[in-house]
């Protein structure tokens, strides 16, 4: 039986030590527990996170009683109902947090009642292989202050067979990072991801990164490629209309693509996330048109994994990748859409963690489920291995059954 018996919700700890929200849905004899992570830079139009405690003893009242009783293998019909119960299209009245740890909760109750992980659940009988780990190793922007300006510095395994051995080599491009900055006398604290947070220029991590991933790539035998997060957004000022600097420079929408194709081309990335500011669909095309047949082009803060943003983004051939983070537009079903409309036009998906995270794996078992290209999750940290570890048990899975 997959009718909701009882729900459960409470508060627990993030990665930063902030408040996050906890759902546990119960079946006849499922059970299924699920945590909402927390952005640092968020996307303006990301679905609404309230307060954890306030949104917590509101939905004890406003919402769970309305969830009892209901089918949790009909998920279209449970994320309709939260929208529903909710009314405002945003999630501004139950909060975002709420509305995802209770969606993927139901969707693991669900797989549970059905004695089934939930990559299987939501996959169904073809999925036929796990993404590739892409793995943030050297980070500043607002997850590390004092470090590097551009947000995040990505390896990913492009070479690796096996993910499992994907996942090993990141690790080791993490230490051998960490060896080549102490070499250099630079100290190497950690950002919100786990990465290494040095105070160098962004020139000098794209130097160590190459040369760390060049020999972990050595020594494992396979290609491992270097991307980048630019978080855009974050670097845009709106009065000038320009991208500010910290050496004072000011850049233009045109000469942001300017500067971000040198580099793609420079550094041989395969990956930029969000080299504009949210609203710039134009530029991200601009980029992409020049770019886009040698690395992939993806959208953050510009989607938030919403349908309508992506179908925006389609029109105007904004990106060839769309990044999906199911906390930002707050239900499994939306999720879906999102990757959905993008995966019938031909973009690329990439399924991602948030800055602030906990022990939930949920996301690893979605990458795997919705065939993503690629899944970001961090490198080290229990909250980051956490997700690469249950990919790494996943894909043993996915190939004992072939
Ligand atoms: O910008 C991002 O892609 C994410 C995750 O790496 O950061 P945050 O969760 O802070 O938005
Ligand atoms: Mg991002």
């Amino acid at each position: 039986m997959t009718i909701t018996r009882g729900i459960t919700l409470r508060i627990i700890l993030d990665s930063r030590g902030k408040k996050t929200v906890e759902a546990e849905v119960r079946t006849e004899n499922g059970f299924g527990r699920a945590a909402a992570p927390g952005g640092a830079s968020t996307g303006i139009y990301e679905a609404v996170v309230r307060d954890p405690s306030d949104a917590v003893s509101d939905a004890t009242i406003q919402v769970i009683p309305h969830l009892i009783g209901v089918d949790v293998s009909d998920q279209i019909g449970f994320d309709s109902l939260l929208h529903e119960i909710d009314g405002t299209g945003n999630f501004s009245r139950i909060g975002a947090n709420v509305a995802v740890a209770l969606s993927l909760a139901a969707s693991k109750a669900a797989a549970d009642s059905r004695n089934i992980p939930l990559w299987q659940h939501i996959g169904g009988v073809f999925v036929a292989h796990a993404p590739r780990p892409l793995g943030n190793v050297i980070g500043g922007g607002a997850h590390a202050p004092y470090a590097t300006e551009i947000q995040e510095f990505l390896v990913v395994p492009t070479g690796c067979e096996r993910v499992r051995d994907g996942i090993f080599a990141n690790a080791r491009v993490h230490a051998l990072v960490r060896e080549l900055l102490t070499k250099r006398g630079i100290s190497t604290g950690k950002g919100d991801e786990g990465a290494w947070a040095p105070p160098i220029s962004d020139p000098d991590a794209f130097e160590v990164l190459s040369e760390a991933a060049d020999i972990a790539s050595d020594e494992a035998g396979f290609e491992i490629s270097p991307g980048i997060d630019v978080a855009a957004s974050q670097l845009y000022d709106p009065e000038s209309g320009m991208y500010r600097y910290r050496d004072g420079r000011l850049r233009s929408s045109e000469d942001q693509v300017t500067y971000i194709a040198d580099l793609i081309d420079e550094y041989e990335l395969v990956y930029v996330e969000d080299p504009l500011y949210e609203e710039d669909y134009a530029g991200f095309a601009a980029l992409n048109r020049e770019t886009g047949n040698r690395c992939l082009i993806c959208g953050d803060d510009l989607f938030v994994t919403n349908k309508k943003r992506i179908q925006d983004g389609l029109t105007q051939g904004s990106t060839n990748c769309v990044l999906i983070k199911p906390n930002q537009i707050g239900t499994l079903t939306d999720t879906f859409e999102a990757i959905d409309i993008a995966q019938r036009n031909g973009l690329e998906t990439v399924m991602s963690h948030r800055s602030g995270e906990t022990e939930d794996t949920t996301i690893a078992h979605l990458a795997c489920a919705f065939n993503c290209v690629f899944i970001k999750t961090g490198v080290v940290g229990g909250e980051r291995t956490a997700k690469l570890n249950e990919l790494i048990r996943i894909e043993e899975s996915i190939y004992e059954r072939k």
